[in-house]
């Protein structure tokens, strides 16, 4: 999951939370008008545009599920619609009861808590307009009762996005961390673990980097150790690894950065020379040779080629028709090298024109 989807995620999350807070308020404001708590005045203007304002923003966002409504603007527009129609009750009932007030002030801060358990902003700008006009029609009578029937949902909601905001931290930490550890593991597995060389996968990731770079000349060199088997066979395997480290470093020691060395196979190797012309090439190609002859890696059992390890090498450009025909050429002049004594070069051009 990117950071950009994990901000979606939380944006849905809020969406969810504004139409449990339309239905809450659509049911309130129905509530309000069939079972007053004074049957003075029981439908108002204000409770009758609540329940018009829920329900059209409620099936707004039914419809268009895609459409992101402004929670704040929406909790305080109906906070203040709501406190329009306390006023109004109030200026209708007994003087002496104050119990429409709490009734009142409970209800919204019940609907506020509920909805707004993870959005304080919502919750206050929702609550702020009622708790305000309940303070000032209330003139301080009955500040205590008042006083905490605000503080507790207030304090409770504070808590909560406190914990919450930690959580959130704590989750966007973790995800960002599987995101570097996932990013790592995509590098890793396009890296052969034996020789930290590039391997398949790593190859033609970067071919298609150097593709999309624009056209230049590349050149493919296949390179393949003469006579491993028998190194195997009489040095061991584990030697053999040895030497397929040492001769993989040579192999990158004696090109650019920007030329991408690979592991293609067992005891067999790939260079794509990029940007480079066909004399250069061949130098290049004539220089890894020297250099893995110059490790002078014992191998007696490579006696008709040398008494130490050598590499043959088949080199091809890499053309309009693609890597793979690239690949297939190289290989030919690869075989043929091979035939011709082994610990050389030869080009496909050379094939072509014999
Ligand atoms: N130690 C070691 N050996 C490997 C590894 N991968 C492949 N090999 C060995 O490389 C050898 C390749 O042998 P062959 O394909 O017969 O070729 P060759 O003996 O090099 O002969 P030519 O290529 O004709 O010169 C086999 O013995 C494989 O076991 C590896 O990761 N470690």
């Amino acid at each position: 999951m990117s950071a950009k989807n994990w901000r979606a995620l939380n944006k849905g999350k809020h969406q969810l939370s504004l139409r449990l807070f339309l239905l809450l308020n659509a049911i309130s404001a129905c509530f309000s008008m069939v079972s007053p708590i004074y049957h003075t005045a029981a439908i108002t203007v204000p409770v009758v545009l609540v329940l018009l304002l829920s329900t059209a923003f409620l099936i707004w966002q039914l419809v268009d599920k895609q459409r992101l409504i402004n929670i704040n603007s929406v909790s305080f527009l109906l906070g203040v619609i709501w406190a329009w129609h306390v006023v109004i009750k109030n200026n209708a009932i007994p003087a002496t009861d104050a119990s429409f007030l709490i009734i009142a002030l409970l209800s919204i801060l019940f609907i506020g808590s509920i909805s707004f358990i993870n959005n304080l902003q919502a919750f206050i700008l929702h609550c702020l307009p009622v708790a305000l006009t309940i303070a000032w029609l209330d003139q301080g009578e009955h500040w205590p009762r008042v006083l905490y029937s605000i503080a507790l949902p207030a304090i409770g909601i504070t808590i909560q996005h406190i914990i919450q905001r930690r959580n959130d931290k704590f989750t966007q930490r973790l995800m960002n961390k599987l995101l570097e550890e996932k990013e790592t593991l995509n590098d890793l597995s396009m890296i052969d673990p034996l020789t930290g060389l590039y391997n398949r996968r790593g190859f033609q990731n970067r071919l298609e980097n150097v593709l999309a770079a624009g056209s230049g000349n590349h050149y493919v060199l296949l390179l393949d150790i003469d006579h491993f088997k028998a190194y195997n066979d009489n040095y061991g395997h584990s030697m053999g690894d040895q030497a397929l480290i040492r001769v993989s470093a040579a192999i990158r020691d004696a090109v650019r950065s920007r030329d991408i060395v690979t592991r293609y196979g067992g005891e067999e190797f790939m260079v794509l020379l990029t940007n480079i012309d066909a004399d250069v090439a061949l130098q290049t190609a004539e220089r890894i040779r020297q250099r893995v002859y110059d490790l002078k890696i014992l191998h007696l059992f490579n006696e008709q080629v040398a008494t130490n390890v050598t590499i043959s090498i088949g080199l091809s450009p890499l053309e309009d028709d693609g890597i793979d025909e690239a690949l297939r050429m190289a290989d030919q002049a690869l075989y043929r090298a091979k035939g011709q004594g082994r610990n050389n070069i030869l080009t496909s051009d050379s094939l072509q024109a014999a």
